[in-house]
């Protein structure tokens, strides 16, 4: 089989597993739903609901994460661009959020279906009991039939504990759900080699392995979206690590991407996903201080895959307990890896540089065990 037969085989593979999932994330983009404008672009709502329902009619569970509470603030409010400080964006979202969650109901009202709205914060996700109480609200209204919509909770989240965008809500929303298959409906139809808004690009129909992202540059988003492409790669990445697929297409091709997904780009899952805890290690957690690690010990946990050991640490900084995540970092400084700390930073102090046997027998357990550590490289 050439080169060539085998990417076709993966074109249809991938595309094929999103078709048939049976369970699915849809996320869409406030610059396909919001207009500077027009603000909610409650016609275009209206088509992807439909899409949505056909898919749900079909036998698979849909969760929506929808973007566009900022965009549609902007003009009842009186703005005239998407607000740049924190306080202003919080206020376009408060107003925005209800014309939003109103938009969604009365949309599915059409087909008798009842939606739940579901705002999280980065918190909800990063800690494990949150995480959970996310996990059943969903799981529960599924199990009654109603669709979940869900944005991030922008009127509480300060600066620091945003998801950033919505592409990464999404991706772990995939992973906190179970899903099958993520599919971000955008302004554009797919991930080109360049920015097509400036200028000659061409569409990438298939993503395979990290090969496939050579020499493409992801640049930034319109007026209203929030992290441009690079943050729909990130995204498909994080999903991928979880072994989701994702197709990445316009929402206005909604309705073939829900059902053939024979549009925009496929992205491939991991064949082999991380386990549900170094995912929450890699992606999900907040890290809560940093492991100064010498050179031995970078090459022992990144390259040897082997725990961490407190003879390898030569620093620690931050206020962290056992159980919390930290970050590990080498003799420049630059994260290597992530870990879960056995040890409260208080007694760690105490153990840096020491080998096992200089140890009592309580503190002879590896600093970070490698089941529960993840290298930031691979
Ligand atoms: N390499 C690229 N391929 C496709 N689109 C790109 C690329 N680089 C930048 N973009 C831009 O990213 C935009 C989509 O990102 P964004 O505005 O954040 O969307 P959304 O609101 O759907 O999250 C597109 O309008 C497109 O012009
Ligand atoms: N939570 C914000 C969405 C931020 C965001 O990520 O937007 P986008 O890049 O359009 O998906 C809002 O509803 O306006």
């Amino acid at each position: 089989m050439t080169a060539e037969s085998d990417s076709a085989v993966g074109v249809s593979a991938t595309r094929a597993t999103i078709a048939d999932a049976k369970r699915i994330v849809v996320k869409i983009g406030s610059s396909a739903l919001t207009s500077l404008v027009g603000g909610l672009d409650v016609g275009r709502l209206d088509l992807l609901a439909d899409a949505v329902e056909a898919r749900m009619r079909a036998g698979t569970d849909v969760i929506v994460v929808s973007s566009g509470a900022i965009g549609a603030g902007i003009a009842p409010l009186g703005l005239t661009k998407r607000p740049r400080d924190l306080a202003t964006k919080q206020a376009a979202a408060s107003v925005g959020q209800l014309a939003l969650a109103h938009a969604w109901g009365t949309s599915f009202a059409r087909y008798g279906r009842t939606v739940g709205q579901v705002l999280l914060t980065a918190e909800d996700i990063a800690r494990r009991t949150n995480h959970r109480n996310a996990q059943r609200t969903l799981d529960r209204l599924r199990s009654l039939g109603a669709v979940a919509v869900v944005n991030e909770n922008d009127t509480v989240a300060t600066a620091e504990i945003r998801f950033g965008d919505n592409d990464r809500l999404a991706a772990l929303v995939a992973h906190l759900a179970g899903a099958e298959a993520l599919i971000l409906l955008s302004d554009v139809d797919g991930l080109y080699d360049g920015d097509p808004r400036k200028g000659h690009a061409v569409l990438i129909p298939e993503v395979n392995s990290p090969e496939d992202l050579d020499g493409v540059v992801a640049g930034s988003g319109g007026a209203l979206g929030t992290g441009g492409m690079a943050s729909k790669l990130s995204a498909a990445r994080l999903a991928a690590d979880a072994g989701v697929p994702v197709l990445l297409a316009a929402a206005a091709d909604a309705d073939v991407a829900l059902t053939t997904a024979h549009v925009g780009t496929a992205f491939a899952g991991r064949p082999v996903r991380l386990s549900s805890r170094r995912f929450w290690v890699r992606h999900a957690a907040d890290v809560q201080g940093d492991l100064h690690l010498d050179a031995g010990a970078v090459t022992a946990v990144v390259g040897g895959r082997r725990s961490l050991l407190s003879a390898g640490i030569t620093g620690i900084s931050g206020r962290f307990y056992g159980g919390d995540v930290v970050a590990l970092r080498d003799p420049d400084g630059l994260v290597v890896a992530r870990g879960v700390a056995a040890y409260d930073a208080s007694e760690l102090t105490g153990m840096l540089g020491k080998s096992s046997s200089d140890l009592s027998p309580e503190l002879q357990r590896p600093v970070v065990h490698a089941d529960d550590l993840v290298s930031v490289a691979t």
